[in-house]
């Protein structure tokens, strides 16, 4: 569970998480708003790389803000990017062993690699080189370096952005299997919103920095405030 109070993110003169208060608890949850509504930096706060100036956040009851970024990793916090940040010139597995360094025990970062890497079906891929990667094999590299370790929180900035209708399902299947299987919580950020939809129990919606609506997704898309931030869009 996460649970966000009174959140405030300034740069400068711009407000990107405005006083934003809300727990998220679904196993899979989404977090959706039109473009610049500080969806990004939300998760930047989470993950560390943007320090809030006021408020609070706390993750399973602990003080997340209270953490240093490597210490959130090593609690169990993952996190993949818009653009996906595969090494280029590391194989796959060496793309994952790189996480599992941090992240795991001297005698658990084989088993570690190992599991991800069968999760994610890229067994058959393990000793190639980043740079022969498709994009789907790239953003399938992400997803298992957020499943390294013990996760216990993996946000995940739009996993699916630039896939195929088939590509997209067996990733959004994927997903959807990491709370059963790995005993994380999934808090993704995308535009497609069939695709938060099908995947989401609960929905976040952000605008200018502020809670536009936040409850069952289903709900939460049928809310006229939220079609209006959309202007129409589905
Ligand atoms: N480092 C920064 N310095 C100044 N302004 C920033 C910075 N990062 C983000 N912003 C601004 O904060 C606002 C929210 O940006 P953010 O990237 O969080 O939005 P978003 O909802 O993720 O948008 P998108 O859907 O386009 O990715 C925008 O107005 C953006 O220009």
């Amino acid at each position: 569970m996460i649970a966000i109070e009174n959140l405030v993110v300034q740069f400068g003169g711009v407000r990107p998480i405005d006083n934003l208060t809300a727990t998220i608890s679904a196993p899979v949850s989404g977090l959706i708003g039109p473009n610049g509504a500080g969806k990004t930096t939300l998760l930047n706060v989470l993950s560390g790389f943007v320090s809030p100036v006021q408020g609070a956040v706390k993750v399973e009851g602990r003080d997340l803000l209270a953490l240093r970024p490597l210490d959130r990793v090593k609690s169990g916090l993952r996190r993949s990017f818009q653009t996906e940040q595969v090494v280029e010139d590391l194989t796959v597995a060496g793309n994952l062993y790189a996480i599992a360094d941090h992240v795991t025990g001297p005698g658990e970062r084989i088993e570690a690699v190992e599991a991800a890497l069968a999760f994610t079906g890229l067994r058959g891929v393990a000793d190639t080189l980043g740079k022969a990667l498709n994009l789907f094999q790239r953003r399938l590299v992400e997803l298992s370096k957020c499943l390294i370790g013990k996760p216990r929180l993996v946000l995940l900035d739009e996993p699916a952005a630039g896939l195929t209708d088939e590509e997209s399902a067996t990733l959004r299947e994927l997903i959807m299997r990491i709370p059963d299987e790995f005993g994380a919580q999934v808090l993704l950020i995308d535009h497609d919103v069939e695709l938060i939809r099908s995947m989401c129990t609960q929905t976040l919606v952000l605008d200018y920095g502020k809670m536009l609506a936040l409850g069952p997704t289903e709900e939460v898309l049928a809310s006229p405030d939220v079609r209006r931030a959309y202007l129409g869009e589905f």
